[in-house]
Parts: structure tokens; sequence; C-alpha cells
């Protein structure tokens, strides 16, 4: 009736004055959260995510109209408000609304981005003489419980880096990830029990440190460095490591990231309570080889410039440019301190082949060695793999573990059932029967390693003696018949070839 009556002009002062004297006696106040934020706009503002989640938990059971996202493989369900939907909320006897809704673009373009997508925002009303206890506290409140929310819900993620040339443009990601869902914990994990204890109280004491480490002025991450043969479980410890803490695991992939800066922003765009993994480290680049390349190449005189672009055009093809100093200030760098309740973990098979500098205690500050089945693991795996903690074959299995070398991993293989048919006895049978085949191989091995040994040894004893009689062969050649007569009354040289043995 308004717009028919009233001409345009009349409408347009009459909404203003209107808008003035209603914000003039309006009693409420208004904060809007929106879900992407100009200056970030490639990632959801941490603000909206945590009243989203406080949200759902405290308020869907009172909303009319609920969202459904699936979570954990379709083990549950969580649910949200769904748009122009309005909950109340209350903090210390003061009413809060919350509604959630979104602005939808005039027109949407041909080449979709992110500024003309729906955009989804929370609005908080409250009472106006409420303002300072609701900017001050309860928005506080309110991101708190948000992000405890999601430390209890979250599914934890397994990331891994992807090529840096890949980084350009809009929603850059470095990192891409999969749900993680290992099964592996330290249950699982067979090793001495002794050991395992100290692990387990070490990441626990770790993971409850926080105020410690502020007070000896210590950035909260700590190093392991897991070294040994291949097949001994140290990725399934970094599993059941994540899994125990509840940590995320950012595999890095060394051979990916271009030069030492792009490894920095790696780390930058890393979340806290999280597990850094660089697997198989002494493979991943040849990161003492390229320390003396360097050297070797500041010595070299001017070279031809048209070789030289050459090279380097080659160096850029092959890839990574990563230090070893990129990697040092990578763990403990001034950068490292940026985020906080990290474990950084380094696998090796060989530990003598790292740099001594990479493995020192503040960079690596738990060493642990996983070695060679021995009588302890089987146990661990036997009540594992057969629900066996004891057997009258356990004391021949014992007796062979200590005579032969074999990683958990064939133990574990050859403990698990193949066929409906196979039981517990059978299974201990199987592993009797590899541990004598693996007892033999050695033993044949080892003769036939002492063989190469001992024809090393004759070839080089032959070689010598060939030399020593070459001198006395110079001796008598030089001073003639007279001088050799007068220091040696008969001279016989033989020199026989099997024993290596030269008679003169
Ligand atoms: N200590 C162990 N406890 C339980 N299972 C183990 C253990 N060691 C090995 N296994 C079994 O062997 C398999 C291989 O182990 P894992 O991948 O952890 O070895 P790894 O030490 O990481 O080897 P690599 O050096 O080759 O990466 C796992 O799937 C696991 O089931
Ligand atoms: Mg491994």
């Amino acid at each position: 009736i308004f717009r028919q009556l009233f001409p345009d002009e009349f409408q347009r002062d009459v909404r203003k004055y209107v808008n003035k004297v209603v914000s003039y006696v309006y009693p409420y106040v208004e904060i809007t959260f929106h879900e992407y934020q100009v200056d970030t706009w490639f990632e959801r503002s941490k603000a909206f995510v945590s009243i989203e989640r406080y949200l759902s938990t405290n308020s869907s059971n009172r909303a009319k109209r609920l969202k459904a996202n699936v979570v954990r493989d379709c083990e549950s369900v969580v649910l949200s408000m769904d748009d122009y939907e309005e909950v109340t909320d209350e903090f210390r006897g003061i009413k809060i609304w919350w509604t959630s809704s979104k602005s939808i673009p005039q027109q949407r373009a041909f080449f979709s981005y992110r500024g003309d997508e729906e955009k989804r925002y929370y609005r908080l009303t409250c009472k106006r003489e409420h303002r300072d206890i609701i900017t001050k506290v309860y928005l506080q409140h309110v991101l708190d419980e948000g992000k405890a929310i999601e430390v209890k819900t979250r599914q934890r993620k397994l990331y891994t880096n992807n090529k840096s040339e890949k980084w350009s443009g809009y929603r850059r990601t470095m990192w891409s990830h999969i749900i993680f869902e290992h099964p592996s914990t330290f249950d699982t994990l067979a090793m001495d029990p002794k050991k395992k204890k100290e692990i387990l109280d070490d990441l626990m004491m770790f993971s409850k440190s926080k105020e410690y480490y502020k007070k000896v002025g210590k950035s909260w991450k700590r190093g392991y460095l897991l070294y040994g043969p291949p097949g001994t479980g140290k990725s399934s410890m970094i599993a059941a490591m994540a899994n125990l803490l509840e940590y995320d695991i950012y595999d890095l992939e060394l051979t990916s990231v271009k030069d030492n800066t792009d490894l920095r922003k790696l780390l930058i765009d890393t979340s806290s309570k999280s597990i850094i993994v660089i697997e198989d480290i002494d493979c991943s680049l040849d990161l003492t080889g390229q320390r003396k390349e360097k050297k070797e190449e500041s010595k070299e005189e001017e070279k031809d410039p048209v070789k030289k672009a050459e090279e380097e055009k080659d160096k850029k093809n092959k890839g990574s440019e990563v230090t070893l100093s990129g990697l040092l200030n990578f763990i403990d760098g001034l950068w490292s301190a940026c985020g906080s309740e990290r474990l950084i973990v380094f696998t090796t098979n060989f530990l003598e082949k790292l740099d001594p500098a990479l493995i020192r205690r503040g960079r690596m500050d738990k060493h642990i060695e996983l070695s060679y089945c021995c009588f302890e693991i089987f146990k661990v795996l036997a009540k594992n793999y057969l629900d066996l903690e004891s057997h009258d074959l356990f004391s021949t299995i014992s007796r062979l573990l200590e005579e032969t070398k074999m990683t958990p991993a064939d133990v574990a293989e050859n403990l698990m059932p193949k066929s409906f048919e196979e039981n517990a006895e059978s299974c201990l049978n199987k592993l009797i029967q590899s541990l004598e085949n693996a007892k033999e191989e050695a033993r044949l091995k080892a003769v036939e390693d002492a063989r190469i040994k001992a024809e090393e040894e004759a070839a080089k004893k032959i070689e010598q003696n060939g030399e020593k009689l070459q001198e006395i062969d110079g001796k008598l050649g030089d001073g003639g018949g007279k001088k050799a007569d007068q220091d040696t009354d008969i001279l016989q040289v033989t020199n026989t070839k099997e024993n290596g043995v030269i008679n003169a």
C-alpha cells in the first residue's frame, strides 16, 4: 500500500529516516561471521568453523531444520543448523540469538570464482546492554568450545605434499589428504615391553607438557628417529603414535619439494597436533652429496656460460634443490616454532648414512631402534595373530629366534592363517619351518662368505709376495752375484701359489 500510494523519492526519504530512528531505538546489536574472509578466501574462516561446531552440538536439538553431514566412513552423522534457521543460546543468564543465512549473488558470472558463489554467514544478535560481555567473554567461550568439539569429533587426516609446481592459482593446496584410518596401535605393535613402555611414557609426557616447554623456552615439538632393517615396524609405529595421541600425519615427500623456501612454506601450512614424517630419509635426497657438490662447484674456475646455463636447466628439471641446511632449519630453525604440539619423525634403514648434524639430540631427541624379532616380540605377535599366550612349541621357537635373524614382518606373515583349515599349531609349525630354512640359508651364506674372504686374503698375500720377490730379484740384479753371495750362502726362491707362502 505504501509503495502504491507514495512516489519513489518520498519512499527513499522515509526509509532513510525510519532506519535512523530504528537504529536509535533498536535495542539489539548484531555481529556477522562470514564463512570466507576477504584476506583468506581460499580457506574457511576459523571462527566460522568453530561457531558451526559449537552451534551444532549446543543447539541442534532446538533447531527445527537441520543439515546432516556423514563422517567417519558412514559411522556417525553430525547435524548442523540449516540455512535461515534461528536458535537461541543462553550465557550467564543472557539470551543470544544465532541465525544462519547466506547471501546469493545477483547474477552468476560465466567463470565461477569464490566471489560469485553463495556466501554463508552466522549472525549473532544480543541486547545492546550486553555488548561488552558478549564480545569479550561469550565469543571467546564459543570459539574455545568449538575448538574442543573439533578435537573430539574430528576425523584425523593423512596428508602428503603436492608437487611445488601445482601450488599456484586459486584454491592452491600444498597438501592433499585422505582420512587416516590405520589400525596399528601400541597394543598391536610387537616390541620389547620395557622399550614400549618407555616410548609410551615419553609420548604421553610430551603431549601434556605445554607449560613445561614454555617454561624452559623450547618450542613444543619433539623429534624421533626410527631406525632398523626393513619390516621391523617403523611405519607401524608412526601410525600407532598418531592413533595414541590423535594427531594428523603429514607424510613429507622431500623429492617433490622444489627448494628450501617451499619446504618452509609446507611447514607453515601444517597444523598443530600433528606428526611430520619423512620416511627413508637416507634415500629421500642425497643431502650430504649436495653439500659436497656445492663446495666443488665453488672451487671451479669460470665455466663456459653456455655450459653453465645448460647445467642449470638440467638441475631445474631434476627437481628438488632442498639442501641439508634447509632441512636442518626446517626441523629446528626459527620457523619451526610456528604451530605447536608437533612430532617430527624420520625413518631410515641405515643410521650410519645420515649426517650427524641431522640426528643430533635437540633435532632428533629420541633414537629408537627397531630390530629383528626376539622371543619377547614373538610372544606379542602370537597373542595378536593366534590368541596364544603359551604353547609347547614356544621353546623351540625361542631357541631358533636366538640362532637366526627374522624380521617381525616375516614372523607375522608366517603366523597368519592362510586358509580355514590352518590352526594355531600348524601356523607355529610353519614358522618353525621358515626359521629352520632361514637358519640353513644363513649358514650356507656364512660358509660362502668365509670362502670368498679366504680367497681374497690369499690373493692379497700372493700379490704382496710377488712384490717381495721382485724386490729380492732387484737386489740380486743390482749388487751382482758377489754381494748376494756375501749376504747369503744359499738363495733358493720358490713361490707356491696355492698357499701364498714364499720360501726364500
Ligand atoms: N614390530 C611389529 N609389530 C607388529 N607388526 C609388525 C612389526 N613389524 C612389522 N610388522 C608387520 O609387518 C608389516 C611391515 O611393517 P612396517 O611397514 O611397519 O615396516 P617398516 O619398518 O616400516 O619397513 P620399511 O623400512 O621397509 O619401511 C606391517 O604391516 C606389520 O603388520
Ligand atoms: Mg616403512
